[in-house]
């Protein structure tokens, strides 16, 4: 695996998102000592890894940058890191609702930007990242990213920019929307009479089961779920309250369109 890793990786925000992916580049492989870590509050990261809280007045030639820290401290953080990084240094930015253009304007310089937008099971490997580049970005750059994203799980190369927000709406944002149906699922289950500790455990079960069998299934998980249904028997009345006036549908809809406009407010600085 090591034609993965960058010579070195420097990090600036170790956060819920950031972090999850150093844990799995770490498990995979990534060796330490080409890990610096800028964080406020200097907190260590893991054994081996270099934290800093002040910038360094030069970044190690071959440098990979990840933006990890808030979007709105973009501005700041430009200020101190873009006069140390050059056109040799490639940029990742996972930061939600900033544009590319947004980070041409602040790292002039750097010739390779790739706005990256993972999510959280990327820890364990099995996590969605998105990924786009302009056309000033490196073919060769481009690609090394997106070797370095492919321990994290589904890699997928966004053509359209302008289709980022949807995306992060729903492989970025969606492991919170299924962690809350997992919760509400549960919760259901002692609502009509099981112990709440029982009932957490079969749902999660019942969750972790259901999506692995949809993966490997050649059926859609339409399908499967009709599957599930006998005729006249209990799971149809159970679909057919998920399925009237396709609330279900509805209701994830409007969940992601709710997260997409604030990507869209976001990007035009609100
Ligand atoms: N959470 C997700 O599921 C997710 C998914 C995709 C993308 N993102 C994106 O990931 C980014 C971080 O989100 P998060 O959830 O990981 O947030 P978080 O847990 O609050 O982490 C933020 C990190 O930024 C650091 N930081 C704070 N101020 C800084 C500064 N002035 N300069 C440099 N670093 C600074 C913090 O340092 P300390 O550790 O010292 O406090 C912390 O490590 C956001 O841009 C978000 O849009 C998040
Ligand atoms: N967390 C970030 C947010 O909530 C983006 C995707 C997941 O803004």
């Amino acid at each position: 695996m090591s034609t993965l890793w960058p010579d070195h990786l420097f990090l600036v925000g170790c956060g819920n998102m950031a972090g999850q992916m150093l844990v799995r580049w770490l498990a995979c492989g990534l060796d330490p000592a080409r890990v610096t870590v800028l964080r406020p509050s200097g907190r260590a990261v893991a054994e081996g890894v270099r934290v800093i809280s002040e910038y360094p007045a030069t970044l190690p030639p071959g440098t990979t940058i990840l933006l990890g820290m808030k979007p709105y401290q973009l501005a700041d953080v430009a200020e101190s890191l873009a006069p140390i990084s050059d056109g040799e240094a490639r940029l990742v930015s996972i930061l939600a609702g900033t544009r590319l253009a947004d980070l041409r304007q602040h790292f002039p310089a750097v010739r390779d930007i790739v706005r990256a937008m993972p999510n959280l099971p990327v820890g364990i490997g099995g996590g969605v990242t998105a990924l786009c580049a302009d056309e000033r970005t490196a073919v060769e750059g481009y690609a090394a990213v997106e070797a370095l994203m492919s321990p994290l799980g589904l890699v997928e190369r966004i053509a359209d920019e302008g289709q980022f927000n949807e995306v992060t709406a729903l492989s970025g944002c969606g492991p919170a929307f299924l962690f809350r149906f997992i919760d509400a699922f549960a919760r259901a289950g002692e609502a009509i009479g099981l112990s709440a500790e029982q009932a957490a455990r079969m749902a999660m079960a019942t969750v972790w089961g259901s999506a692995n069998m949809a993966k490997q299934a050649a059926d859609s998980p339409g399908v499967l779920a009709d599957r599930v249904a006998s005729p006249g028997g209990m799971t149809r009345e159970g679909l057919n309250v998920l399925d009237a006036d396709g609330r279900l549908l509805k209701l994830m809809t409007d969940t992601l369109t709710a997260a997409r406009d604030r990507g869209e407010e976001m990007a035009r600085g609100g």
